[in-house]
């Protein structure tokens, strides 16, 4: 088994690189198991977090690391909260003061559009020249009430169009084929392989 510490302490991206990782006989494991403390996250770009999250975690545990940095950018909110999507309503981080947060800056708004955004960041060590990077984005739009219990964070708000559904709507597996996070994930694994 390729054993991958994954750089996250978010339950809801743990079970979704689980899903997605151990099919292709990569051994994921949360870099919570191994006592390593969550990373700072000081930069204003997606990529610049995950990569901060990646060389920490592959420091501390001597194996390669996958870091994830992701949020949802909102279009009238001129992309906010973007990177600070984790912390937007403040601390300590919650899904539920956040999703209220949204609905109240998006009070009277009628343009709804936003969309996820995923960076991926691969390293084979924490000074690896040659971080493999990915990214994926999946457009939909921000309903007024929540719908729907699956998922993690702003997905009882994410409309999808194309599914008639809320992402808390969407069964995990449905998710993973169509998220920013899956879309990352596959783009990530084929320059993974092909290495
Ligand atoms: O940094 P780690 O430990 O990975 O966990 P985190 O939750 O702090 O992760 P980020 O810093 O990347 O912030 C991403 C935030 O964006 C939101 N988000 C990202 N992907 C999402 C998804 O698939 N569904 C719902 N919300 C998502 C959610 O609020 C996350 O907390
Ligand atoms: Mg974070």
């Amino acid at each position: 088994m390729n054993k991958i510490v994954i750089a996250s302490n978010n339950a809801g991206k743990l079970r979704e690189f689980h899903a997605l990782l151990s099919p292709l006989g990569y051994e994921p494991i949360p870099q919570g198991a191994l006592n390593v403390p969550e990373a700072e996250e000081p930069h204003c770009t997606f990529v610049e977090n995950a990569l901060a999250k990646a060389r920490h975690a592959a420091r501390l545990t001597g194996l390669p690391a996958l870091a994830d940095d992701s949020g949802i950018c909102v279009d009238a909110l001129g992309g906010a909260p973007g990177v600070h999507s984790a912390r937007y309503a403040g601390e300590p981080k919650a899904d539920a003061r956040n999703n209220a947060k949204l609905l109240a800056e998006l009070a009277g708004q009628p343009n709804r559009r936003a969309h996820y955004y995923c960076v991926l960041v691969f390293v084979r060590h924490a000074d690896d020249p040659q971080p493999i990077i990915a990214e994926g984005e999946w457009q939909g739009e921000i309903l007024t009430t929540a719908q729907g219990e699956g998922g993690f964070g702003y997905d009882p708000l994410f409309w999808v169009a194309a599914e008639q559904a809320t992402v808390a709507e969407l069964g995990a597996d449905i998710k993973n084929s169509l998220s920013h996070r899956g879309q990352a994930l596959q783009a990530l694994v084929k320059r993974l392989q092909a290495a």
